[in-house]
């Protein structure tokens, strides 16, 4: 169908307003909050009532109806495709459960609007089986787990909302416990619209709830603009060229300032040549004058004095965005990118970063404690990080050899269990723990995985709605960046990981 005879237009489902009589009070309390909501800008209204007669339930449709009409805000009735005409909707809202889409269409005919529920891929592939012009729009969800539907559990959470969003040929709209905060987060994985029903029925003031979600939705970016702050890698593997790598590779657009041109390959660092400090604020400058910023990743800093000045600018233009600062000090090779005077500096970037994501050499460092050798080691420095003034930690224990051999349920393994040694991390973040672990990938090709890791986690995070889903999510990609590493065949040395890995069709 082209978009010219399009029933539902994607702008129609931004801010999708699904009522529930309870929530509003009474059926007066429906009526009432609808016309604050369409006040405050809903683009779209659901009649849902599961427990109301049909005669309550026309009633009330009828007075909704009454409500938009002269609006352009199309009404929706949930599931009763049989009052849809006597109410004079626009179209019916159908569910797994419900009166299946292609016998509402037969009932109601060409130009009704029919939204279809999808809760997972296999029901997208069943409902891209349909014949064309069936349906109208897909609702996606559960987003995360809520009362209005509490036999509903398994909640999508964004990768894999962004998944089907992604496969739909048709307009969509998540919905699921959908807030205004998580407006940015919906945007980027590239739903067309929010559904909610608390969100707007469950507030005192429906008109200035539903106004916060326009808002917050007119404001969001569809693609975030990221920006490393880093060191060079001519190889390719590192630095800048990896951060710009994994932005693409994680949804992101790359930006990158340049701190320092180091001459190095898989096989080592041979020199370093730092970036003049003016030169680093003429860079930051042009991009802040100019760019919208959605988040921020930093990378090879090289010197105290280079720390402090990019310090600045956390503290300052980037003061309010994400912020991953990766305390890079020495490569995967052993050489140094970090001046020894420079620790300090560094460690008095740690409170304007969101997280740090340091190796277990760099915690020895920072804290001035020999290197971890143990998982409970790791979760110790982790916390001494956050009592030393991180507002967020993640430890990589890349280089943790703890002989972790057991069973466990793993982020990112194809089963979601692994036998066998394991890649553990740990994040801590708002006082709780969190241990992240991967199958651990028998492979000399990490040069650039903790450049990649901290980049995917700034490129993920304004995709996703906190960071421990952003961690879990960049880990999970990480992983198989690690495990394709070897299709690439780059130098003699530790070589990079594969970006691309679930891009490139081989
Ligand atoms: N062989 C491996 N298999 C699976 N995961 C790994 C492997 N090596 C490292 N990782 C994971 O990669 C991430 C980066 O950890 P690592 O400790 O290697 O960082 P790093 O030393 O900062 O890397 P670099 O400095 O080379 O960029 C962590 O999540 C770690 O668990
Ligand atoms: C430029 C640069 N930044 C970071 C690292 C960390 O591995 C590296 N090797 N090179
Ligand atoms: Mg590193």
């Amino acid at each position: 169908m082209s978009t010219a005879q399009a029933r539902m237009r994607p702008e129609d489902l931004a801010v999708y307003l699904v009522t529930d009589t309870e929530q509003c009070g009474g059926p007066g309390g429906v009526v009432e909050t609808v016309r604050r909501a369409l006040a405050g800008g809903a683009t779209l209204v659901q009649l849902r009532d599961p427990h109301a007669s049909d005669e309550e339930f026309v009633r009330l449709g009828l007075e909704l109806a009454d409500v938009l009409t002269g609006s352009g805000v199309p009404l929706i009735v949930d599931d009763r495709v049989h009052l849809v005409d006597e109410i004079g909707a626009d179209g019916v809202h159908v569910g797994q459960s419900d009166m299946p889409p292609a016998q509402a269409r037969a009932v109601l005919g060409p130009d009704a609007v029919i939204g279809w529920s999808v809760t997972n891929e296999a029901e997208l592939d069943a409902t891209l089986a349909l014949p064309e012009g069936t349906i109208d729009y897909l609702g996606l969800g559960p987003m995360r787990a809520t009362a209005s539907k509490p036999g509903h559990a398994d909640p999508l959470g964004m990768a894999r909302l962004a998944r089907l969003a992604r496969r739909s040929p048709w307009p969509t709209c998540a919905i699921g416990g959908v807030t205004s905060r998580d407006a940015a987060a919906l945007k980027a994985s590239g739903v067309d619209g929010m559904a909610v029903i608390s969100a707007i029925c469950g507030t005192d003031d429906p008109e200035a709830a539903t106004r916060e979600l326009t808002e917050a939705w007119a404001r969001a970016p569809r693609i975030a603009n990221v920006l490393s702050i880093a060191g060079s890698d001519p190889s390719g593997g590192a630095g800048i060229q990896a951060d710009l790598k994994a932005f693409s590779a994680n949804g992101a657009y790359g930006m990158c300032v340049l701190t320092a041109l180091t001459a190095q390959n898989t096989r080592g660092v041979s020199d370093v040549h730092p970036v003049p400090l003016d030169f680093v604020r003429a860079q930051l400058d042009d991009i802040v004058s100019d760019v919208r910023v959605d988040a921020v990743k930093i990378g090879m800093l090289a010197s105290a004095a280079l720390a402090d000045t990019v310090g600045e600018y956390l503290a300052g233009p980037f003061a309010d965005l994400p912020v991953v600062l990766d305390p890079v000090m020495v490569a995967t090779s052993g050489d140094r990118l970090l001046d020894a005077d420079a620790t300090g500096a560094v460690r008095a970037l740690m409170p304007l970063a969101d997280v740090i994501t340091p190796n277990l050499p760099e915690a020895a460092v920072l804290l001035d404690l020999p290197e971890a050798r143990t998982l409970d080691d790791l979760r110790d420095q982790a916390r001494r990080l956050v009592a030393a003034g991180a507002r967020g930690v993640y430890v990589k224990g890349g280089h943790l050899d703890a002989g972790a051999t057991r069973t466990e349920r793993v982020s990112g393994a194809p089963d979601d269990t692994h036998e066998g040694r394991l890649a553990t991390d740990v994040l801590i973040l708002d006082g709780q723990e969190h241990v992240l672990t991967a199958p651990f990938i028998e492979t000399r090709n990490t040069h650039g995985t903790g450049c990649s890791l901290s980049s995917a986690l700034a490129a993920l995070r304004p995709q996703r709605t906190d960071w421990v889903e952003t961690a879990r999510d960049a880990k999970a990609w990480l992983t198989g960046a690690i495990a394709a590493a070897d299709t690439l065949q780059v130098g003699g040395g530790h070589g990079p990981i594969h970006h691309f890995h679930a891009l490139w069709d081989r």
